[in-house]
């Protein structure tokens, strides 16, 4: 079957009678299985898929297909699916079956999206590198010895290795843009309130968002847009329109973009992410736009300030799963603290254990407001600095990651290390705005690299449309 970059063509095909969904269903179900060492996904819906499939070709040929009609997606396995399964590559809801259906999904389905199945993660989203997996790592595309990046390892690597077209991916602090720039794939964090979180499995709720992971800007700007908008189960949800991201990609006028210094003159970075950082900084310079470097003091509080405030919410979030409530009740269970002991021990990973322990020790009585309250003071900071940034530039450009994917194991051992993958994701995140991640070409040793976009509040229109010119640009650069 023929490279599709985007749905656009796919539905061209679809409509033009040189393609079924039930063709492009096979074709991606033998993708998955040729490529089962990946270990992208958790659970395959071969035969749902196909009866879905072969009811959009009924609609395609009667005219009533939805505009998703020949997208076929995966979801990271954090994403409610009615009678599925979905447990965020956790042990401990590893019978759990979803009564009902995430909200986002719900919308892809409603315009005829296919869903294929259920992708690997890091365990209830904690990771950078998707070695937090109850169903063991998933492998890089581009060298099965690297990591695909995490949480949503799975999702990125399915589109990287065209095991579906789509998938869709939570972002806490880089979780969607960061396994798609180490896979070298289009990855976007709406802003927070864009999208409803009704139905994602919540790890830190005033962080957590739904983002695409897709092949082109264009398919990313269709799902965002047909994803987003208010929902009477998320209160957190904007009721500004969504307008329309497809109908305005195209780029005209100049813009004004900084870069924060120590993004890029930072040791930690890797050489070649530097010099193509600066290098697509230097050509959009030539193009005329302003490019200007600028201090973040602080940016160094990023990481602290996040790692505080996501796990005192993940204590509390998973409060829930104690056996009683939630998740699979260990069989060893005498009174009342041995069965949440047990429970919890048996039922979640090292990572989810740390970081529960963390997020209860700095909302304890007597740390409290050292920890808790001080790092929401610095989120309040760094807001009102990156507001001040926004008043001055339309977009703030930066390299998605410091290196690109490193080898499997490397970092397992230290923890302190694996959070520094997100040193540059983190920012969107601690202030809710936009931000995407597009490839930006490859290392020495074929490796991807990721550029990152982010725009003020709101403003993923602008944000899409310029990403898209930006990537013009650097196909023309690759093609030169
Ligand atoms: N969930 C995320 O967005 C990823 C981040 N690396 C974390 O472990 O918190």
């Amino acid at each position: 079957m023929k490279e599709y970059p985007t749905l656009t063509e796919i539905q061209n095909d679809l409509r033009g009678g040189g393609l079924t969904c039930v063709q492009l269903v096979n074709h991606y179900l033998e993708r998955i299985e040729s490529n089962a060492h990946l270990n992208a996904f958790v659970d395959v819906y071969s035969e749902e898929a196909l009866r879905f499939a072969a009811d959009v070709d009924i609609k395609i040929q009667n005219g009533t297909a939805g505009r998703l009609a020949g997208l076929v997606i995966g979801l990271k396995d954090v994403l409610a699916h009615k009678g599925h399964g979905v447990q965020a590559g956790s042990q401990i809801l590893n019978t759990y079956h979803s009564p009902y259906t995430a909200t986002a999904v719900q919308r892809l389905l409603d315009e005829d999206a296919i869903v294929i199945g259920r992708q690997n993660c890091d365990e209830f989203a904690m990771g950078s590198s998707n070695e937090n997996s109850s169903f063991g790592p998933v492998l890089n595309a581009a060298d099965n010895t690297k990591v695909p990046g995490g949480s949503s390892g799975g999702s990125a690597v399915a589109v990287q290795a065209g095991l579906c077209h789509a998938s869709l991916g939570s972002d806490t602090g880089g979780s969607v843009r960061q396994p798609a720039a180490f896979c070298g794939v289009v990855g976007v964090k709406p802003s927070y309130g864009r999208v409803s979180r009704w139905g994602l499995l919540a790890y830190a709720s005033s962080f957590d968002c739904i983002g695409p992971i897709t092949k082109s800007i264009e398919d990313a700007a269709l799902i965002l847009e047909i994803m987003a908008g208010s929902d009477e189960f998320d209160s957190t949800v904007s009721a500004k329109d969504v307008p329309s991201y497809t109908e305005n990609l195209g780029w005209n006028g100049k813009a004004k973009i900084g870069y924060i210094l120590d993004t890029i003159e930072n040791e930690a970075i890797a050489p070649e992410i530097r010099e193509q950082t600066l290098e697509v900084l230097n050509r959009l310079r030539s193009q005329g736009h302003e490019v200007t470097p600028v201090e973040m003091p602080l940016l160094d509080y990023l990481l602290p300030t996040y790692y505080i405030l996501t796990t005192a919410e993940a204590s509390s979030n998973l409060s829930r799963f104690d056996g009683v409530r939630y998740g699979s009740r260990a069989a060893e269970n005498g009174d009342l603290e041995a069965l949440y002991k047990n429970t919890r021990t048996e039922g979640f990973g090292e990572e989810v254990r740390r970081r529960i322990l963390l997020g209860t020790f700095v909302l304890s009585a007597n740390y409290y407001d050292a920890y808790y309250t001080k790092a929401q003071r610095v989120r309040r900071l760094v807001r009102e600095e990156t507001e001040r940034f926004f008043e001055k530039f339309d977009f703030l450009i930066s390299p998605v990651t410091p290196t690109t994917a490193f080898t499997i194991g490397e970092k397992t051992e230290d923890p302190l290390q694996m959070y520094l993958a997100d040193i540059f994701t983190v920012q969107a995140n601690v202030v809710g705005n936009p931000a995407i991640s597009i490839p930006n070409g490859l290392d020495k040793n074929g490796m991807p690299i990721g550029i990152q976009i982010m725009a003020p509040f709101f403003k993923e229109e602008k944000m899409l449309s310029f990403a898209n010119h930006l990537s013009l640009t650097l196909k023309e650069n690759i093609e030169a």
